[in-house]
């Protein structure tokens, strides 16, 4: 397994090794130890999958309390995955990273907590999996609008139109976000 930076401080791609024949392939989807690789003092209390399907887009999502970190992945197809900065104070506020994470290369994704985090959709179908660092929060559930011109993720075209939740059309932009809503800087791991 390789540990690779991304341009965003703190948001890690895990490449494991795929061991293809035959058969099909194996893989190591997860090992306590990568956490201490990657010097992330962290342990996961929750799983989570979701099914989604062509040009569906979900995010950008944050937990306030308890930020949740994640390590995400997709088990079947391929999705483009969104990290965003959003920590009070962080010298890089509003910054955002993409990576495509695929059933091929089985790349995963470290999103540290305090970041925001949404995908959408590439293929006809993906099924996304990820583990989380703290439990999900309902009350605390929070968001920034996906396409905030302040942001600018340069979503790729998949060749229809975004499915987005009614929560997520409406969420708000980071600017109009009060400061007590977004998560501190010293929530980093
Ligand atoms: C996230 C989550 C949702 N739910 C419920 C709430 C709701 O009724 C239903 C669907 O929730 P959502 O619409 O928020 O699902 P979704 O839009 O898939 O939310 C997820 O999006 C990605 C981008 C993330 O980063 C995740 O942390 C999570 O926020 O599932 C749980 O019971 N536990 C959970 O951990």
């Amino acid at each position: 397994m390789k540990i690779v930076a991304t341009r965003l401080p703190g948001v890690l791609v895990f490449e494991p090794k795929v061991f293809g024949d035959e058969r099909g392939f194996f893989v190591e989807t997860f090992r306590q130890t990568w956490l201490q690789e990657a010097g992330i003092d962290q342990a996961f209390v929750q799983d989570n999958q979701s099914r989604s399907r062509r040009g569906v887009l979900r995010g950008l999502h944050y937990q306030l309390t308890n930020p949740q970190g994640k390590l995400v992945r997709a088990a079947r197809g391929r999705v483009y995955d969104v990290a965003v900065d959003i920590r009070q104070g962080s010298p890089n506020f509003g910054q955002w990273v993409g990576v495509e994470l695929d059933d091929v290369h089985h790349r995963q994704l470290w999103i540290p907590p305090g970041f925001a985090h949404g995908f959408c959709v590439l293929s006809e179908q993906a099924e996304f999996v990820y583990k989380c660092t703290s439990y999900y929060d309902a009350p605390s559930d929070s968001g920034v609008l996906w396409n905030d011109l302040d942001i600018g993720i340069q979503w790729p075209d998949v060749g229809v139109p975004f499915q987005l939740s009614a929560k997520d059309i409406a969420m708000p932009r980071l600017c109009d976000k009060a400061a007590e809503t977004l998560p501190p800087y010293d929530s980093r791991p």
